[in-house]
């Protein structure tokens, strides 16, 4: 299988998976796909009424699912859900299929970026609870082919600018 035409983005809740996802696809002039909007589309439901009426084990199905999707495409950027990169098969299929990309954002930065939202994301119950799944994931994320870390005050759009460049050196080499 060739592993140059897909981007996986990894890491937690908030880390800018989708935004920089979408900003990283225009660039490169490939698809997007967002893992978790495959999985509301599947259901009919937001991410947080799957939780409530399936349960989690159910979402987690779907979503490995929709991943399996993802790989029959090529030139795509998907922007992964935050559990998505840690049970092992999920992410053996990741490694298999392409290049993926852990956005490594400090928790205080996660904390400012997701105030308000923590309805919609049913495993960020609070601050408190949330730094725990942050600190358990972390090793996990920190298994993907490349770690970047967004630099101060670095929007999507110019850290879509500086993946594509880092991107762009492998899809040559390949
Ligand atoms: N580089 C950035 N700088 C500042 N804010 C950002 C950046 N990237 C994303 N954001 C903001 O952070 C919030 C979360 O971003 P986003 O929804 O893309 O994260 P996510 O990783 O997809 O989260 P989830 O796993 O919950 O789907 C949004 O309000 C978005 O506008
Ligand atoms: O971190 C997680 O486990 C999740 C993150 C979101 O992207 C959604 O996939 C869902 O809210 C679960
Ligand atoms: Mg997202």
């Amino acid at each position: 299988m060739s592993t140059g035409t897909r981007v996986f983005l990894v890491g937690f809740m908030g880390c800018g998976k989708t935004t920089t996802g979408q900003a990283l696809a225009r660039r490169l002039g490939w698809a997007f796909v967002d893992l978790d909007t495959q999985v509301e589309q599947v259901f009919g439901l937001s991410v947080r009424d799957i939780f409530a009426q399936h349960g989690e084990a159910a979402f987690r199905e779907e979503e490995a699912r929709q991943l399996v999707e993802t790989t029959r495409l090529e030139r795509v950027v998907v922007a992964t859900g935050g559990g998505t990169f840690v049970p092992e098969a999920n992410r053996v299929l990741v490694q298999r299929s392409g290049i993926s990309v852990f956005l490594d954002v400090p928790w205080g930065e996660i904390l400012r970026r997701l105030p308000n939202k923590w309805e919609e994301r049913p495993l960020f119950r609070s601050p408190e609870q949330a730094l725990e799944l942050y600190r358990l994931r972390l090793p996990f994320y920190r298994l993907a082919d490349f770690t970047v870390r967004p630099l101060f005050g670095e929007d999507a759009e110019a850290l879509a600018g500086r993946i594509a460049l880092l991107l762009r050196g492998l899809l040559c080499a390949t």
